[in-house]
């Protein structure tokens, strides 16, 4: 089998929605894929009403397919600093045609701040490992891994875009979707994210540099996340950029557009380039002179984060069969 659906961006590139559906009869909701964690969780008619403000609902009481998981409970906070926290149950979910029996679906009965502002938001669905998955007693399956015994091909891609809809598709790679090759590296599963090593970058039309970038390609952070030495080299090329402590960032003159990024994958000289324009990330103020850089440090993290900014440049494999990566140019 196979499946997937678009992957639509929110202001700036923030975030992607996909539209993912539950129950019987279906109930659609918006959710935020997110290969950076492993929990499926929605807003829910169990979501403390405060904490709801335009959200769509999943209530499982109209649902003839949803089972409780009784005692079942989840919780969870993510490096953003946002949380939610709620109970389980067992339903049909489907992504496109591909459709998963019985999937743990983690109902909200709390969410932070930060969801509650973000109306669009209905949930995340994690592709992450299963390691990352918080539900006790007993951790649940992500989506991916249940569907994967039946997919054509144990994959899933990601082909997010600039400012218009990508797609997440299961089980299949669309060989219309890319340039080139696709380049294959290996991934370490054992902190449960899809982390992998970048042999390194260049900036501009400038000399490849050969330094490892640990990091992991996490389609629910917004930005990219590098090493201090890399940003720092990075934005030490542009006029004007600076660290902006009350931005918690470097900005940078919106014009002229800043140099292109590239960064390396595998060791045969292959790199997905990031045009400059990718890196003014979002205007800092009202005049639109100044920009948030897409390019940050990574200081703290104790790894690099390759998200939306750096993906949506390319077409990525997520190989579960092999626990490899795929890169390729688009
Ligand atoms: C089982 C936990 C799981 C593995 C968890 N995984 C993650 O945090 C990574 C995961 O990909 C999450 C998924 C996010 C969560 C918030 C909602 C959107 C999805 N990514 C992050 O937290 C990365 C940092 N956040 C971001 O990149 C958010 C994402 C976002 C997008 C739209 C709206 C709101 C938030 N972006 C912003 O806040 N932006 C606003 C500011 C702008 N300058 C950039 C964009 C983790 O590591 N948690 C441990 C953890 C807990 N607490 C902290 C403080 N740090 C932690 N690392």
């Amino acid at each position: 089998s196979t499946g997937g659906a678009v992957a639509t961006p929110e202001d700036h590139d923030v975030e992607y929605l996909t539209p993912v559906s539950i129950g019987t009869p279906e109930q659609i909701l918006n959710l935020d894929i997110d290969t950076g964690s492993s929990d499926l969780w929605v807003f829910s008619s169990e979501t403390s009403r405060s904490e709801v403000k335009g959200q769509t609902l999943y209530d499982p009481s109209n649902s003839s397919t949803a089972q409780k998981l009784e005692g079942y409970t989840w919780s969870i906070s993510y490096g953003d600093g946002s949380s939610s926290a709620g109970e389980v149950y067992l339903d049909t979910v489907s992504i496109g045609a591909l459709t998963v029996s019985s999937q743990a679906v983690e109902v909200a009965q709390k969410v932070s701040s930060e969801f509650t502002s973000d109306s669009n938001n209905d949930g995340l669905l994690g592709l992450g490992f299963g390691s990352l998955n918080t539900v006790q007693p007993n951790a649940q399956k992500t989506f991916f891994d249940n569907a994967m015994p039946a997919l054509d091909s144990p994959v899933f891609t990601a082909d997010l875009k600039a400012g218009i809809p990508g797609r997440y598709n299961f089980g299949y790679i669309d060989p219309n979707a890319y340039t080139g090759n696709i380049t294959y590296v290996s991934v370490d599963d054992s902190q449960g994210f899809w982390d992998w090593t970048s042999p390194g970058y260049a900036i501009g039309s400038g000399s490849f540099e050969n330094t490892t970038i640990k990091g992991i390609a996490d389609t629910g952070t917004s930005l990219l996340l590098l090493p201090s030495s890399v940003v720092s080299a990075y934005y030490g090329k542009i006029s004007g950029a600076k660290y902006d402590s009350t931005q918690a960032g470097y900005v940078l003159p919106c014009s002229p557009t800043p140099p292109d990024f590239a960064f390396g994958v595998g060791d045969d000289g292959a790199a997905i380039v990031l045009p400059g324009k990718y890196i003014n990330y979002a205007p800092t103020g009202s005049s639109g002179t100044t920009c948030f850089g897409g390019i940050q440090g990574d200081s703290g993290i104790g790894f690099a984060i390759f998200g939306d900014v750096a993906l949506k440049a390319a077409f990525v494999v997520f190989d579960g069969g092999s626990k490899t990566l795929g890169w390729a140019s688009k």
